[in-house]
């Protein structure tokens, strides 16, 4: 029945005579089978959008008004594993906000009994609901340890083709929304000054980073992400034109625009850390990280010196070996595989070298069981994983919350898709507190002031924006 009415919209969909403008009768026709195929949850309709990128503009600037709004953004950043160009999803009907207590079975009874798409996120710290440990370090930002909520209001871009899923509760409100859309105007706000502070002097971190060494040398760990907090206290900022201005600069293929109350996340990522597409998984780490130039030699160089770098490829080959590892715990037998190793992509600030590591579950694995067993994510840890992230918590000054965490969604066929949270600004605006925290892999061949180095790198267009 279902395969049936998919083929039925599929080829609706695909005549263009039959595009939401000029033929209305064959938009109600996919409106309806549509409806049947979710269960009658969410009314569903394509529209054909003439200028994306103006109609993204629009629909963050219109988003702002309701409590919840997660806006995921690819920057139109070529990638193979990709279902949509941008995503808006707004104002919650159901929502979880929990602690990291028993936080793994309350989301996946959520996610169970919603049969409906989730957005949200894990933050680093529901690791302690796993495995025995804890966070205890300084938190200045209180956020909620996970947070989830199933949106009324859902708008999934691709090309030209915009399909837009309201919950039938408030489906009437679809075409007034629309012409708020597109009379939505997008004013420009300067913010004041932000005065931004480092929670570890270099000294500091040189120190830290050098007992880490140790835990290396004696064999505790062979490999450590170690990160520090740049915050600014009493500051107020304007969390859509930081955001506009952060993706402006990096142009990433995980910009989220997050947005909880008065908690948000301006989030400009270029990792990916776990999607699920039917029985497929992918992950893609990323370690090793090298200097953008204007100049294209050396540019080149950089690109090129970063792809033969021995201590980089080490730093990701040990994390794709714990990847592996983390999948074959719901992986069918044998489907465990890398399918790219150390590619060298570019991005806006910087190279990065990342690699692809897939596997197939079972239909009946639950996709909350697949976070589970992978999170937190090898890129942001170490290894082994669980003795890292002890030492992380010893000689780290700041609670990492979200960052370092993973934002994203969960469809309604168990599909789901989430980056980790890099590059990023953390605000409250209750608390006028905003934080930013850059790391660095640690391994045996570091040098602590080229690792310092590194985190300035990453943390540049954080800094930019923010002046
Ligand atoms: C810890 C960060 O980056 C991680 C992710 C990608 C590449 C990394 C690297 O090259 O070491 C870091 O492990 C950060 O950006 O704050």
């Amino acid at each position: 029945m279902n395969f049936l009415l998919n083929v039925i919209l599929f080829l609706l969909k695909s005549v263009p005579k039959f595009s939401f403008a000029s033929f209305p009768t064959a938009n109600y026709f996919i409106v309806i089978l549509s409806a049947i195929k979710t269960m009658s949850l969410r009314t569903i309709f394509s529209k054909k959008i003439d200028n994306p990128e103006g109609f993204k503009n629009q629909l963050l600037h219109w988003s702002q008004q309701f409590a919840e709004v997660v806006f995921l953004d690819s920057n139109n950043y070529h990638q193979k594993q990709s279902s949509f160009d941008c995503v808006l999803a707004v104002d919650a009907f159901t929502s979880i906000k929990t602690d990291y207590h028993n936080c793994f079975e309350d989301l996946k009874q959520y996610q169970q009994q919603t049969k409906d798409w989730l957005f949200g996120y894990l933050s680093y710290d529901v690791k302690n609901d796993v495995e025995e440990l804890h966070s205890n370090n300084f938190d200045g930002l209180h956020f909620p340890d996970l947070f989830f909520f199933q949106p009324k209001k859902l708008f999934l871009l691709k090309g030209n083709q915009l399909e837009v899923q309201y919950l039938r509760l408030c489906d009437d409100e679809i075409e007034s929304d629309f012409d708020e859309i597109n009379q939505c105007s997008v004013f420009n706000v300067e913010h004041s000054e932000i005065d931004i502070k480092q929670r570890i002097s270099k000294d500091e971190y040189f120190s830290k980073v050098n007992k880490m060494l140790e835990h290396i040398h004696r064999g505790d760990i062979y490999e450590a992400n170690f990160c520090m907090e740049f915050y600014a206290e009493n500051a107020t900022l304007e969390p859509v034109e930081i955001y506009q201005k952060l993706n402006a600069i990096s142009k990433p293929p995980f910009a989220i625009f997050f947005k909880n109350n008065q908690q948000y996340l301006l989030c400009a990522s270029p990792e990916r850390y776990l999607r699920k597409e039917a029985n497929k998984i992918i992950s893609q780490p990323i370690k090793g990280t090298a200097k953008r130039f204007s100049d294209e030699t050396l540019d080149n160089n950089s690109k090129s010196a970063l792809e033969q770098n021995p201590k980089e490829r080490s730093e990701n080959i040990m994390i794709v070996d714990l990847v592996r590892n983390d999948l074959s715990h719901t992986a069918i037998k044998g489907t465990v595989a890398v399918e790219e190793l150390c590619g060298i992509y570019t991005f806006e600030q910087v190279h990065q070298m990342i690699s692809t590591v897939v596997s197939n579950v079972e239909n009946t694995t639950s996709p909350v069981e697949i976070l589970k067993t992978t999170f937190p994510m090898g890129s942001m840890t170490g290894a082994p994983k669980i003795s890292a992230m002890k030492i992380i918590e010893e000689l780290e000054e700041s609670k990492r919350g979200l960052y370092s965490g993973a934002v994203g969604y969960f469809t309604p066929h168990n599909d789901f898709d989430f980056n980790v949270v890099i590059r990023s600004i953390l605000y409250n605006a209750a608390a006028n507190y905003v934080s930013f925290s850059v790391g660095s892999a640690i391994t045996s061949q570091s040098n602590p002031e080229q690792e310092y180095e590194e985190c300035l790198l990453k943390a540049k267009a954080m800094f930019e924006v923010l002046s």
